[in-house]
C-alpha cells in the first residue's frame, strides 16, 4: 500500500475511531477462544486450553477497537454469562455446527440467556463454527435447531464460519464494525 494511504488510515483512525464491547458465549469447545485468537493475532491452533472463568482482550481492526469478553462454556460457568453480557454492544453465540448432538443444549442455553430482561435488545450474532468439517449444519439448519426465528426483541444474524480455515471471518468483522459506535 502506498505511504500516503497508510498515513491517511492512521490519521482518520485518530478522528473516526469506533469501539464495541462484545461478549462471546456458547457451549464448551465451540471455538470461542479460537475466535478471539484468530481475529486478534491470526493465530490458529488445535491446542487451546478450556477457558476457566473468562478472558478479556482488546483487538484493533482498522479504526475499530473491539473489547472482547471470552467467557467459559462448561456447564458450571454458564450462570455467569448473563452478568458478562449485560451492557455490551453485541452478544456473539458460537455453536459447533458439526456437533449436532449438542444443538438441543445450545438452543436451551441461548434462549435461557436471552430471556433475561437485562439483555433485552442487545444485538445477537450466532456463528456456526467448524464449517471446515464434513457434515456440518448449514445456516438454515442452525436457524431451525436453535429456533432463531422465535427471537423477536433484537437484531439477529447467523453465519457459518471456520476459525481453522478463517472462512467468513471477513463478513463477521464487517458485521461487528457495523455494530460499533
Ligand atoms: N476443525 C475445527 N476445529 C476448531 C475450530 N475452532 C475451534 N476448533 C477446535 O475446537 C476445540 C475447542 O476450541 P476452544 O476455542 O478452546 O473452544 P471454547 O469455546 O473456547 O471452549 P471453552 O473455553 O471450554 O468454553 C479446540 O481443539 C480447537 O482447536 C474450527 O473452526 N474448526
Ligand atoms: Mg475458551
Amino acid at each position: 500500500m502506498p505511504w500516503y494511504t497508510s498515513l491517511f488510515q492512521w490519521f482518520s483512525g485518530l478522528f473516526f475511531s469506533k469501539t464495541a464491547d462484545i461478549s462471546i458465549v456458547g457451549l464448551q469447545a465451540s471455538g470461542k477462544t479460537s475466535f478471539v485468537n484468530v481475529i486478534g493475532s491470526g493465530q490458529w491452533s488445535e491446542e487451546v486450553v478450556p477457558t476457566v472463568g473468562f478472558n478479556v482482550r482488546n483487538v484493533r481492526k482498522g479504526n475499530v477497537t473491539l473489547k472482547i469478553w471470552d467467557i467459559a462454556g462448561q456447564p458450571k460457568f454458564r450462570s455467569t454469562w448473563e452478568r458478562y453480557c449485560s451492557g455490551v454492544d453485541v452478544i456473539i453465540f458460537i455453536v459447533d455446527s458439526h456437533d449436532k448432538e449438542k444443538f438441543d443444549a445450545a438452543q436451551f442455553e441461548l434462549h435461557q440467556l436471552l430471556s433475561h430482561q437485562t439483555l433485552a435488545a442487545v444485538p445477537l450474532l450466532v456463528l456456526g463454527n467448524k464449517n471446515d468439517l464434513e457434515d456440518h449444519a448449514s445456516v438454515n439448519e442452525l436457524i431451525k435447531a436453535l429456533e432463531l426465528d422465535k427471537i423477536r426483541n433484537r437484531a439477529v444474524s447467523c453465519y457459518s464460519c471456520s476459525m481453522k480455515s478463517q472462512h467468513n471471518l471477513d463478513i463477521v468483522l464487517q458485521w461487528l464494525t457495523k455494530h460499533s459506535h
